[in-house]
């Protein structure tokens, strides 16, 4: 856990721990976590500044056990037990509110300006916390609204005020949790599996039935599936999900590794410590948390520029007041701001279009990357996996020397079934087909990115892989091949070479159909305002030519190893084009993260899913014009927002100045325009809620 020291007395410490978001965890847990540390007095937490109170005996040995433990601890807090949720909270609020406002007139005079105050003490609260924090924002308004409202004995425009302002926050609290839900449903559909170790062999479960003690095995490219430490063996873990650190972590026997990180290279034995709905409710919070932070450039230069106009605001009202000497008419400018529309409407907006794109199964990791799949200008597509089927088929099984056809794929499906490339699926599917299972326990198998496979087969090396790997990097000798493969090239196959003891023991030819939608697809980008088109693939030469003609792309890149994958976008990037990338493998995972926006396919590797900043949950390539046509659709809606907001306000500050608008109106002309631009932004969820109701739920078992 990332934490700060905020502040320090002997014996007296206070930490900032950096939770992603404070009210849903669990005090009492956390404060446990400290209980057994020697020479502790009294520890407390505050979810709401995620601050962490420690009295001490003051010895420099408790204190530093006491950081170790607060350092020590897991990136996912216990969340507390459920309670009436916040939403609930706030639609009493609003109702309790709005009765009162209806029964105003049936209220005794002499008691609503009582009543107009006390429910506007929560804004004046606000305000008057914002002022002592030296932050000049909107509550600040908002309070001195209210305050000269009250000061002007105008209690109507009180209540007026507190209950838009009210209503307002129901709205946001409202389609946060909409597509909170949206978001979260759609983690719920997806199957993931893991490997675990059961009486001394490997067996493949799904994660869900992984139970704590349990060995998980995770190797290169997999998603580490539950919370542990490491028993066994070495890798670089990615834990930029979970903390937002790009670099790599090495994991060795000992470490906590965390669920929802990946590995990229290397392999590790894993005792479950934390496993099921505890890590995944967890990680969907952790993940819902990450889009909403990853603001899109739009949404932060409207939430600066809001923040600016406010100290603006306030000139031109004490300016009023100079120059007419009229308090009236100075809270009526008062009351009118951009800032809060602004605030409230760009949010919800974002949030509400990717629930829509959610809906179409297409996950979008934050608003940031929203606006780039907006405005992607370049496509990179990834061939294997990506403009071709998930699932390729084994043609023929060719043996060399002394070995049978039915050995070869055995044992290159034995080397090859826990690995998630496309052509690893092909060769396990084949043995499996014709009954070819292994019965001996194979020695440790290596994974060479873009390149193949490692082990060994009785005391021998075996070589899985690609023609650069087996003969460039391992100097075997695969000239006897060379006749059948040119015949297999030219038909658009892939081939795989397979070597043992250093000698060329077979080969075997892939058939990677195209998609289906592949050709309409590609015949679309450019009208989708895609100037650049490239295919990208670790294939060789002959097949990425072969595809490249059939669907009509002029600019292909072959044999690029992950390294020139980046190369690629980078150099698009330095000509000022805004890259998108998609790829479904472990080779493409730098590039996806290079790239302004990353697309992985629903059957790519973990890891490129993590790399990646929008994740198509249903594998069609159609999918990518439907989320850039929200995306493009949700700018517009910000941008029309944008321009409703300053349009009626500054209208509305005219008026106000010129006097011929009290500062009801303004207050009504303020807040309804707010709800009014909030409730608009709210169109993509909405759309997304009509396009959800028809129809049973949806649980689309695949
Ligand atoms: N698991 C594997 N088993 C055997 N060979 C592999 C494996 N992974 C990769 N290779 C070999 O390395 C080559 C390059 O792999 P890489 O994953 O970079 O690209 P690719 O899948 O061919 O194409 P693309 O880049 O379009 O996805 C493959 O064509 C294949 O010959
Ligand atoms: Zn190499």
């Amino acid at each position: 856990m990332r934490f700060r020291i905020e502040h320090e007395l002997p014996g007296r410490l206070r930490l900032r721990l950096q939770l992603p978001r404070y009210p849903e965890v669990d005090e009492a847990a956390v404060e446990a976590h400290f209980h057994d540390i020697a020479g502790l007095y009294k520890v407390s937490f505050s979810r709401r500044t995620a601050g962490v109170l420690l009295r001490f005996d003051g010895r420099p040995a408790t204190r530093a056990a006491l950081l170790r433990c607060a350092e020590g601890m897991g990136p996912h807090l216990p969340l507390r037990p459920a309670e009436r949720s916040e939403l609930e909270k706030k639609r009493r609020i609003v109702m309790r509110a709005g009765t009162l406002f209806l029964l105003r007139p049936f209220i005794p005079i002499p008691l609503r300006p009582l009543l107009a105050v006390y429910g506007a003490l929560p804004v004046l609260r606000r305000g008057f916390n914002a002022v002592a924090a030296r932050r000049f924002n909107v509550d600040v308004l908002d309070g001195a609204a209210v305050t000269a409202a009250i000061a002007t004995r105008d209690f109507l425009t009180v209540s007026t005020i507190t209950l838009l302002l009210k209503l307002g926050e129901y709205l946001e609290e409202w389609t946060t949790g909409q597509s909170r839900k949206l978001l979260a449903e759609m983690f719920h559909t997806e199957e993931e599996f893991a490997w675990v170790l059961r009486n001394g062999a490997e067996e493949r479960i799904p994660a869900s039935e992984v139970v704590c003690g349990d060995t998980v095995v995770v190797r290169t490219g997999g998603l580490i599936p539950v919370d542990g430490k490491v028993l066994q063996g070495n890798a670089l873990v990615n834990q930029s999900s979970m903390t937002g650190e790009p670099l790599a972590v090495a994991k060795r026997p000992g470490i906590s590794v965390y669920a929802g990180t990946a590995v990229e290279e290397g392999e590790l034995q894993i005792l479950a410590e934390k496993v099921g709905a505890q890590t995944r409710a967890a990680r969907v919070i952790h993940i819902i948390e990450e889009a909403e932070r990853l603001k899109s450039p739009t949404q932060s230069r409207g939430e600066r520029l809001a923040d600016r106009v406010v100290p603006f605001t306030f000139g031109l009202s004490g300016f009023t007041y100079l120059a007419t000497g009229d308090a009236r008419r100075a809270a009526s400018v008062l009351l009118v701001d951009y800032s809060c529309a602004i605030k409230l409407a760009t949010p919800l907006a974002i949030v509400s279009s990717l629930a829509q794109a959610a809906q179409r199964r297409v996950l979008i990791k934050g608003g940031r990357y929203l606006e780039a799949l907006a405005e992607a200008d370049a496509i990179i597509l990834d061939k294997t996996g990506t403009l071709t089927e998930a699932l390729p088929e084994v043609i023929e099984v060719l043996p060399f020397g002394n070995y049978t056809r039915d050995f070869i794929l055995r044992q290159a499906a034995c080397v090859e079934e826990h690995f998630l490339h496309p052509v690893a699926h092909a060769v396990v599917q084949k043995a499996a087909a014709e009954g070819l299972s292994h019965a001996e326990e194979h020695a440790a198998v290596e994974y060479v990115v873009a390149h193949g496979i490692v082990s060994r087969l009785h005391g021998e090396r075996i070589l899985v892989g690609s023609r650069h790997f087996v003969h460039e990097d391992e100097k075997v000798d695969v000239a006897p091949a060379d006749e059948r493969v040119a015949a297999f090239a030219a038909k658009g196959y892939s081939i795989l070479y397979v070597a043992i003891g250093g000698k060329l023991a077979g080969v075997i030819a892939i058939h990677d159909p195209l998609r289906g939608e592949a050709p309409e697809f590609i015949r679309a980008l450019p009208g989708a305002g895609f100037k650049r088109v490239i295919l990208l693939t670790g294939d060789n030469e002959a097949t990425a030519a072969t595809v490249a003609r059939s669907l009509g792309i002029s600019e292909y890149y072959a044999r690029a190893f992950p390294d020139r994958k980046v190369e690629i976008v980078t150099q698009l990037q330095q000509q000022g084009f805004k890259v998108a990338m998609v790829g479904d493998g472990i080779n493409d995972s730098p590039a996806l993260a290079q790239a302004d926006v990353g697309i992985s396919m629903r059957h790519g590797a973990d890891i490129a899913k993590e790399a990646a900043d929008v994740v198509l949950m249903e594998g069609t390539l159609h999918d990518i014009l439907a989320a850039r046509a929200i995306a493009r659709s949700g700018l517009e809606l910000i941008r029309r927002n944008y321009r409703t907001i300053v349009g009626v306000n500054t209208a509305a500050i005219l008026l106000a100045i010129t006097g011929l608008t009290p500062p009801l109106f303004s207050a009504m002309l303020h807040n309804a325009s707010t709800v009014g631009v909030a409730f608009n932004a709210l169109q993509p969820l909405r759309r997304a809620r009509a396009a959800q109701t028809p129809g049973p739920e949806r649980s689309t078992p695949r």
